[in-house]
């Protein structure tokens, strides 16, 4: 009987163990099978996840490159695929998805009233004064008045300047310099109009003297104020209309242009412009950004001594003494890197539509980067070295009027005579800006004269 409960018992514990095993084994693999789905399905969700990310990518890299490469008109720039490295048809490809229809003639009005000759709107009064940032001056003074401007005779001969070889290069009027005086058409009358053309930048490269220059031209009417309507908030938030009554008045066959050299930097500038006009020209002015640099720095300096404020020397100002670091956190050093603020203004501006000059060539040849200017504006070859003289007195060119027969320098605000930096701190300053001056050429193939 103890033998038969034994061997009873002993079958029940074999029994159980063998259910035990089974249930464990059993438990495992559906663990296992349970966990392999579970991985699966993560796994697949996040092959979903990624593909759709790289669809995401893949379409706004897509529309990046038709933004940046493709004009308003559609068509590949010949920097298109230099940049890019896509094949002609891929750059097609780009263009399709997003291409906008073209916008509708312009809607200039004509009227029969009939209206006096024009003269330029910066003539006859001074601009007035913005301030660009705390402690920073910014006036220049365009009139065409009895002021000291006006005591630079046209005709100053430049015997000593280092430049006269260059300044005379271009005086003479090539053939076809159409010097006819302008006529308004017929019936008409002026009205405000949206800028056509907006010099954006860079502050202290002569962004004042290219938009006194143009103002010479009788088909160009210019804003003298810098209209900051895209940077300035409440005025943007107020719409198109307060641009355009900010604007002065003009015939239909002359262009608007207004100048905001803080437009340059602006991030959503590029994109605010093209959104109130697709078709807008944008001039922008460069210069050797160490140059550009002490240029502020007289400025700043100025507006500093005049309110009394100390400043710090420029070397200091500008690099780290203890660490021989340029100090980046300055905005005026960020602005020098003209390559960063350009990658943004091409991702939504064709480069047909941007015109860049060389500044220091401005300086030297007004006349010749003018000319350029009014083949990129489609507008008639009429400015000479008759409008636009060298001055020995300034050590600049000035202006005369064929209209008002008046000449007329910029302000002394610019032009202002440059303190010498020491070798060691502009080099340390040519070589923190060297690459960004080296990506104009590579990124965008501009040639500075400067680089
Ligand atoms: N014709 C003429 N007369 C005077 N100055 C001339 C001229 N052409 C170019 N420049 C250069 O323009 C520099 C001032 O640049 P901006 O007009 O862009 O300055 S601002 O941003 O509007 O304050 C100015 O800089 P500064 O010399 O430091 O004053 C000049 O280098």
């Amino acid at each position: 009987m103890w033998k038969t409960l034994q061997e009873y018992a002993q079958k029940v514990t074999l029994e159980h163990l063998r259910i035990v095993l089974w249930t464990v084994l059993g438990s495992s693999v559906l663990v296992s099978l349970l966990t392999s789905v579970a991985m699966m399905n993560t796994t697949l969700k996040k092959i979903e996840v990624y593909n759709h990310r790289t669809e995401l990518a893949h379409q706004h890299e897509l529309e990046y490159q038709r933004k940046i490469l493709l004009g308003n008109n559609g068509k590949p720039s010949p920097m298109a695929a230099k940049v890019s490295g896509l094949t002609p048809s891929e750059l097609r490809k780009a263009e399709s998805p997003t291409k906008s229809p073209s916008k509708p003639p312009s809607s200039d009005s004509e009227t029969n009233s009939g209206g006096p000759p024009q003269t330029s709107t910066s003539f006859g009064s001074p601009a007035s004064s913005s301030i660009k940032s705390p402690g920073e001056k910014k006036t220049a003074s365009t009139g065409f008045s009895s002021s000291s401007s006006s005591s630079f005779n046209h005709g100053s001969s430049p015997p000593s300047s280092p430049w006269s070889s260059v300044i005379h290069s271009s005086s003479s009027p090539s053939s076809d310099t159409d010097s006819t005086p302008y006529k308004p058409p017929t019936g008409e009358q002026k009205e405000r109009r949206l800028p056509k053309v907006i010099i954006v930048g860079v502050s202290k490269c002569g962004t004042r003297a290219l938009l006194d220059y143009l103002a010479l031209h009788p088909n160009v009417i210019t804003a003298n104020k810098e209209i900051n309507f895209f940077t300035n908030v409440s005025m943007y938030n107020r719409g198109p209309d307060v641009y355009k009554n900010s604007m002065p008045l003009s015939y239909s066959d002359q262009l608007t242009v207004e100048k905001s050299p803080d437009y340059f930097e602006c991030e959503m500038c590029p994109e605010r412009i093209i959104a109130i006009d697709r078709n807008i020209k944008v001039l922008l002015i460069l210069c050797n950004p160490v140059d550009r640099l002490v240029s502020q720095y007289m400025q700043l300096k100025e507006k500093n001594d005049q309110n009394g404020v100390a400043m710090a020397g420029f070397e200091e100002w500008a690099v780290d003494p203890m660490t021989n670091s340029v100090r980046k956190t300055v905005a005026s050093i960020r602005t020098g890197m003209y390559d960063e603020y350009m990658t943004n203004w091409f991702r939504f501006f064709h480069q047909d539509k941007v015109h860049v000059i060389d500044g220091a060539t401005f300086i030297k040849d007004p006349v010749g980067e003018m000319r350029k200017v009014e083949t990129f504006l489609e507008i008639k070859h009429y400015l000479t070295s008759e409008d636009i003289y060298y001055n020995a007195t300034k050590g600049f060119h000035c202006m005369y009027s064929r209209i008002l027969k008046k000449s007329h320098c910029l302000g002394p605000t610019k032009g202002r005579p440059h303190i010498k930096v020491l070798p060691g701190v502009y080099q340390t300053l040519q070589t923190f800006y060297n690459p960004h001056n080296a990506r104009l050429k590579s990124y965008f193939n501009y040639q500075m004269s400067w680089v």
